[in-house]
């Protein structure tokens, strides 16, 4: 059954890598299920083994992603490694449209993007209790290489600066202990309108 936060809008979930969003809000969908969508984004990337296609990406050509670009079909898009990545205006609106609150968890240039879009959204920033801990936590996870690490983590300083910017998010949520940091978020997204 849906139980349905009272402000309906996109909430888009930033922070730096390792921080423990992909862990929070997966904690959200399992204990709210049927309310909450993850917004699938496009890429002109090759699926990895086991990746499927309107799942995990929906996966365009390199031509489809600039097409629809250029029909200003994204909310927000960047290159990596010379893919491409973006969210879809039409994403959004399909799951809205089933009633879903979507979920975006994307990276702060998409953020900066959003916000000049003005398209209604909320913003939360998932915060690390110290540097020292998300550099624990990146190597904990044990999936990056010691250059890719130190690459995170020099993202992270930038993203943490941004973050301290007046008025760019509604919510800041420290990830300290892991049921105090989903709390928070959930009151966040549960609050009354104000
Ligand atoms: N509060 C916490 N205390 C300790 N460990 C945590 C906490 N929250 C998350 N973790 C752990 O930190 C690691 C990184 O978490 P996660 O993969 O959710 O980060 P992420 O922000 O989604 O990263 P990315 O942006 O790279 O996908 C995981 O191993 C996770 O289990």
């Amino acid at each position: 059954m849906a139980h349905l936060p009272p402000d309906r809008r996109p909430i888009v979930i930033s922070g730096p890598s390792g921080v423990g969003k992909g862990t929070l809000f997966k904690m959200l969908f399992e204990r709210h299920p049927e309310t909450f969508a993850l917004s699938v984004s496009h890429t002109t990337r090759s699926p990895r083994p086991g990746e499927q296609h309107g799942v995990d990406y929906h996966y365009v050509s390199k031509e489809e992603f600039v097409d629809l670009k250029a029909k200003d079909g994204f909310v927000e898009s960047a290159t990596f490694g010379g893919n491409m990545y973006g969210t879809s205006k039409a994403t959004i609106e399909e799951q809205s449209a089933k009633g879903k609150v979507v979920v975006l968890d994307i990276e702060m240039e998409g953020v900066k993007q959003i916000q000049a879009s003005k398209i209604p959204a909320r913003f939360v920033f998932i915060a690390p209790p110290s540097e020292e801990e998300l550099e624990r936590r990146l190597r904990g996870r044990g999936t990056d290489k010691e250059e890719a690490v130190l690459k995170r983590l020099a993202q992270a300083k930038v993203e943490l600066d941004y973050s301290k910017t007046p008025g760019v998010h509604d919510k800041i949520v420290v990830n300290k202990d892991l049921e105090t940091a989903y709390k928070e978020l959930e009151d966040f997204v549960y609050a009354p309108l104000a």
